[in-house]
C-alpha cells in the first residue's frame, strides 16, 4: 500500500510572512492526517522561515523548488542541495516543466541534479510530462520514456526509494484543464511500467507517482480513486489554506 502524498508548489509566490503563516495553518491540519504525507515547496527566501515556524515534530515536510548539481563553488545565483538540507528541507522538486521550458533545463542536467540531491540526503520529486503538441503528435509515450529513463539514469535501488515521480502534462498546468482521470491513469500506469522495466517490479510497485495540473478540491477525489495515482503536486490551489486542506482531506478518503 503506497502512502499518498499531497505536495503544494508555491512557485514564485509568497513573502516570508505569508509563507510562514500559510505553513502554520497547513501544519495544524496535517497533524490530524497520519495516512497522507503533506509537503509544501515555498520559494527559496522563505524556506528557513517556514521550517523555523513549524513545530519540531511537524507532519508537514518542506521542499525546495529546484537546486543545482554541485555542492559549492562559483555558481552565481544557484543553491546547493546541502544548503537545502541546512535550511531544513527534506525534499526538492526537480525537472518541473517551467524549469525545462523557461530555463532550458534538459534531461542530462536534471539527472545530475537528481544524483546531487540524493547524495546530499534529500528526497526528490522528479517532474515529467508532455506538451500539448507532443500529445497531439502522438509522441507522449516517447517523451515520458525519455524523461523517466534519462532522469533516473544511474540510480541504485536504495536511491530510487527516495524518488517520487510527478506526472504533469504541460497542457494542464495552470490552465484549468485537468487531465481526465482516464488520461492520468493511462500515463501513470505507463510510467510505472517504465520504472518496472528499468529497476524491477517491486521497486515500481513501491514508487509514488503524483499527478499535477489544475488539481482542485473538485477533481482530487476522481484522480485519487485510480489505482496508479498516489497523490498530487498542486500549484494554484496550494496557495490558500482552505483549498489545499480540502485536497489533503480528499486524498485521505480517496
Ligand atoms: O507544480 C505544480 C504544477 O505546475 C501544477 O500547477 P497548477 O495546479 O497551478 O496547474
Amino acid at each position: 500500500m503506497r502512502k499518498p502524498i499531497i505536495a503544494g508548489n508555491w512557485k514564485m509566490h509568497k513573502t516570508i510572512a505569508e509563507a510562514t503563516g500559510l505553513a502554520a495553518e497547513l501544519a495544524a491540519a496535517a497533524a490530524a492526517l497520519d495516512d497522507v504525507e503533506v509537503i509544501v515547496a515555498p520559494p527559496f527566501t522563505a524556506l528557513a522561515g517556514v521550517v523555523g515556524a513549524l513545530p519540531a515534530d511537524s507532519a508537514l515536510r518542506v521542499a525546495a523548488q529546484n537546486c543545482y548539481c554541485e555542492d559549492k563553488g562559483a555558481f552565481t545565483g544557484e543553491i546547493a542541495p546541502s544548503m537545502l538540507v541546512d535550511a531544513g528541507c527534506s525534499h526538492v522538486i526537480l525537472g518541473h516543466s517551467e524549469r525545462r521550458k523557461i530555463f532550458g533545463e534538459n534531461d542530462a542536467l536534471i539527472n545530475r541534479k537528481v544524483h546531487a540531491a540524493l547524495a546530499a540526503g534529500l528526497n526528490v520529486i522528479l517532474c515529467i510530462g508532455e506538451t500539448l503538441e507532443e500529445r497531439e503528435q502522438e509522441r507522449m509515450y516517447d517523451v515520458l520514456k525519455t524523461q523517466v529513463s534519462e532522469g533516473l539514469k544511474g540510480l541504485a535501488g536504495e536511491q530510487l526509494a527516495r524518488v517520487v515521480i510527478a506526472y504533469e502534462p504541460v497542457w494542464a498546468i495552470g490552465t484549468g484543464r485537468t487531465a481526465t482521470s482516464d488520461q492520468a491513469e493511462e500515463a501513470h500506469s505507463f510510467v510505472r511500467g517504465l520504472v518496472g522495466g528499468l529497476f524491477g517490479q517491486s521497486e515500481a510497485e513501491a514508487m509514488r507517482i503524483l499527478y499535477g495540473g489544475s488539481v482542485k478540491p473538485e477533481n482530487i477525489d476522481g484522480l485519487m480513486a485510480r489505482e496508479n495515482i498516489d497523490g498530487a503536486l498542486v500549484g494554484g490551489a496550494s496557495l490558500q489554506a482552505e483549498d489545499f486542506i480540502r485536497i489533503m482531506n480528499f486524498a485521505r478518503s480517496g
